[in-house]
């Protein structure tokens, strides 16, 4: 890409939307074009359409997506297939009617079978059935590889599928509902910390009944001790218990959305379509894995939130609650060769965002 290039990234605002945006504008980049949902809806094709025509970008970051943790994935499964396919489908066909000249797809490592051999390699794509939880999600994002791939054999596009890892970092969604993993424990062990602290006036109650933490509260303490139960953190004999979900026992792989933003800048930059899909007779699984290379359990890694966020209290694990894939850990062997390597470890990444989450 020219530092001049017209870089539209769609969805600049979300977790790995506006690190992208972040790390584009640090090496340099200047011409962007940015849409809020409220400017744009992209599930809205004519808009969408209307709008690649208007802008004609050069390049693009499909980095928009309804999105979420294992329960919002079990739950709104209709929104999460719907969504999905609806925002791809828009945007990957308008970059082609108006010529764009690059795209990059995000997909997921849900993508992979449940129970596919670890660590998980590119050609394990459509070998089995799928983890039941997140589904939906996951044939959306087969939907996406297949159609970039489809385009490019068809109409000689160069649109590129990376299939990130957990990602974490600024911007994330810290909703005990519908988070993911990492900010979920972030949240309740800060909640937990605040509760063991006594400091009351710290922790409010939002309109939708939630706890909400920084604000000087307004809600007595019996509402906010029952709201905070209701999120599975509460006191036993004078100290604080959190409830995490599931055994504790499944293994996952996170990655810091800096990362994610220099591997997607670096894929854009110098890999292409054909070389990912070179030298294949049968040309499939022409999608590459994002991640470090490393997994731990989520107990592991609640041990070490637990330590960042210094919150001394007791963990108990809900087993009504879904485990989801035991172990999904990238093969990032394929990416290494292509010239990229994560350089963000995890205790460093959960600080550094502890660290802006208490601003
Ligand atoms: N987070 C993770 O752990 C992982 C993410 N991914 C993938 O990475 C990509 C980015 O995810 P992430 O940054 O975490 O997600 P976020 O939810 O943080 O960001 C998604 C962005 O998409 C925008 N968006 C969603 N629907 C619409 C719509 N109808 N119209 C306009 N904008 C819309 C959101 O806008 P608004 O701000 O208005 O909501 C938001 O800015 C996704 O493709 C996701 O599947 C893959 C693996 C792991
Ligand atoms: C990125 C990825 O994200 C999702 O898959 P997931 O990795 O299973 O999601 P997760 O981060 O929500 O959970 C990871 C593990 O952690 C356990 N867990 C414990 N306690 C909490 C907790 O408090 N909140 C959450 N969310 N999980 C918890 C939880 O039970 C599970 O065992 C899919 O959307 C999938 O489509 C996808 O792409």
């Amino acid at each position: 890409m020219d530092k001049n290039a017209k870089i539209y990234i769609a969805g600049h605002r979300g977790l790995v939307g506006s690190a992208i945006l972040r790390e584009l504008q640090k090496e340099g980049y200047t011409n962007f074009v940015t849409k809020t949902r409220a400017e744009l809806d992209l599930l809205d094709q004519k808009a969408v359409s209307e709008f690649f025509k208007q802008e004609k970008p050069d390049y693009v970051f499909l980095a928009a997506a309804k999105v979420g943790g294992i329960m919002a994935n079990n739950t709104y499964r209709g929104a999460f297939i719907y969504e999905n396919l609806q925002i791809q489908n828009n945007i990957i066909h308008s970059a082609y009617e108006s010529g764009v000249k690059k795209l990059l797809f995000l997909g997921s490592s849900c993508i992979y079978p449940k129970n596919a051999p670890q660590p998980l390699k590119e050609d394990y794509l459509l070998s089995e059935e799928l983890e039941y939880t997140n589904e939906p999600y996951a044939i959306a994002k087969i939907a996406g590889i297949k159609m970039c791939e489809s385009y490019n054999l068809q109409y000689g596009t160069d649109y590129i599928s990376v299939m990130p890892t957990n990602l974490y970092g600024p911007n994330d969604n810290y909703n005990l509902e519908t988070s993911h993993v990492l900010p979920a424990l972030i949240r309740k062990m800060h909640l937990g910390k605040l509760l063991k602290a006594n400091d009351w006036s710290s922790i409010d109650i939002d309109l939708n009944n939630r706890p909400i933490e920084g604000v000087s509260g307004t809600s007595s303490q019996e509402e906010k001790l029952a709201i905070l139960e209701k999120y599975g953190i509460y006191l036993k004999d004078n100290s604080v218990v959190i409830t995490l979900w599931g055994s504790g026992k499944p293994m996952r792989e996170f990655l810091h959305s800096d990362d994610m933003a220099a591997a997607c800048i670096y894929v854009m930059n110098n890999i292409s379509f054909d070389d990912v899909a070179e030298g294949k007779t049968e040309v499939r699984n022409t999608h590459v894995n994002i991640g470090c290379g490393e997994d731990l359990t989520i107990k592991d890694l609640a041990l070490t939130i637990k330590e960042v966020v210094d919150y001394d209290g007791e963990l108990v694990w809900d087993a009504d609650k879904p485990d989801g894939t035991m172990r999904k850990l990238m093969d990032v062997s394929k990416l290494e060769k292509l010239g990229w390597k994560a350089t963000i470890s995890l205790k460093d990444g959960i600080a550094n965002v502890y660290g802006k989450y208490c601003e």
